[in-house]
């Protein structure tokens, strides 16, 4: 599933001593890199094989819940955290060349190029030296989808979707209370049209491939997460790094795996 073929990859270039020298600046050491098969025009390198890294997608409208959930499972599975919409915003903070851009967008409720946050969400997954990964936020659009096909080369073992009506996102975004420039009624609405019309797309995609787990988003965090345990607990990679014990969240009859 972990291919990456050179062409493909800005970080791996077209001979090995290249190879070595890119992966040294992106903190990759050698026979280390997420390649299980690196081709390029004169050779054919093939290092050690490794585990494929476990990825989850995160759906969920906005103020669905996404964030809050994906902290319990942090601490509580050892998963990284990666969330679009925080590293989008760190680009603005930092003002970085697409800052202002990227600002303009969020401020009117719309989505960045797939592009600019797939390769946001690249840079994290190469420096990282966790192999599970809780990606939040993403994919938004069915474009945010095949960027990252095409340029990731991997699938989601797991997508987890938050399900929770409209009134309830608008109640929790407007209160809150983080200082969000798109924390605001005319942003929400935009963002809600937006996520009916272009996330939904991307939800039915997985339910087809029978990897997307609906979760109902409504109740307390702890209640929602007890939906959210099953879920992992069922994965033999998370288990090794699960705080709780697994038998003990077995059998939640409130998870819907719509495989
Ligand atoms: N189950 C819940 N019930 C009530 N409020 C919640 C619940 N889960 C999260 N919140 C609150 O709602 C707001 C949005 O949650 P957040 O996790 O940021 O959602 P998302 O990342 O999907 O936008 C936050 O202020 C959070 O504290
Ligand atoms: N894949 C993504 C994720 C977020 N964004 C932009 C557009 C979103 O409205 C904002 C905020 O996203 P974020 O996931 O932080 O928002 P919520 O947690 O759902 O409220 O970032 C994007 O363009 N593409
Ligand atoms: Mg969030």
């Amino acid at each position: 599933m972990w291919r990456r073929v050179a062409l493909l990859s800005p970080m791996i270039s077209s001979s090995s001593r290249s190879l070595k020298l890119s992966q040294a600046a992106s903190g990759l050491k050698v026979g280390e890199s997420f390649a299980t098969d690196i081709i390029n025009q004169d050779e054919r390198v093939s290092p050690p094989k490794e585990k494929a890294p476990f990825i989850t997608f995160v759906l969920g409208g906005p103020g669905s819940g996404k964030g809050t959930q994906c902290e319990k499972i942090v601490e509580t599975f050892g998963l990284q955290h990666l969330s679009a919409g925080d590293l989008l915003r760190r680009e603005i903070a930092m003002h970085t060349e697409n800052g202002a851009m990227i600002l303009n967008l969020i401020k009117d409720g719309k989505i960045v190029p797939s592009e600019v946050t797939v390769k946001l969400i690249q840079k994290e997954l190469e420096s990282s030296d966790n192999r599970k990964f809780l990606i939040d936020g993403f994919p938004r659009t069915e474009e945010n989808r095949v960027a990252f096909e095409r340029i990731i080369r991997a699938d989601p073992d797991v997508v987890l979707f938050f399900d929770c009506p409209e009134e309830e996102m608008v109640k929790r975004v407007l209160n809150r209370n983080q200082g969000r420039i798109d924390d605001n009624i005319t942003t929400m609405k935009k963002r809600l049209k937006i996520f009916n019309a272009l996330n939904r797309p991307v939800i039915d995609y997985y339910k087809n491939k029978g990897k997307l787990y609906t979760i109902n988003a409504v109740g307390t965090v702890d209640d929602i997460f007890q939906h959210v345990l099953p879920i992992f607990n069922s994965f033999e990679q998370l288990k090794e790094s699960s705080h709780v014990n697994p038998q003990s969240h077995l059998g939640s009859s409130l998870v819907e795996n719509s495989s």
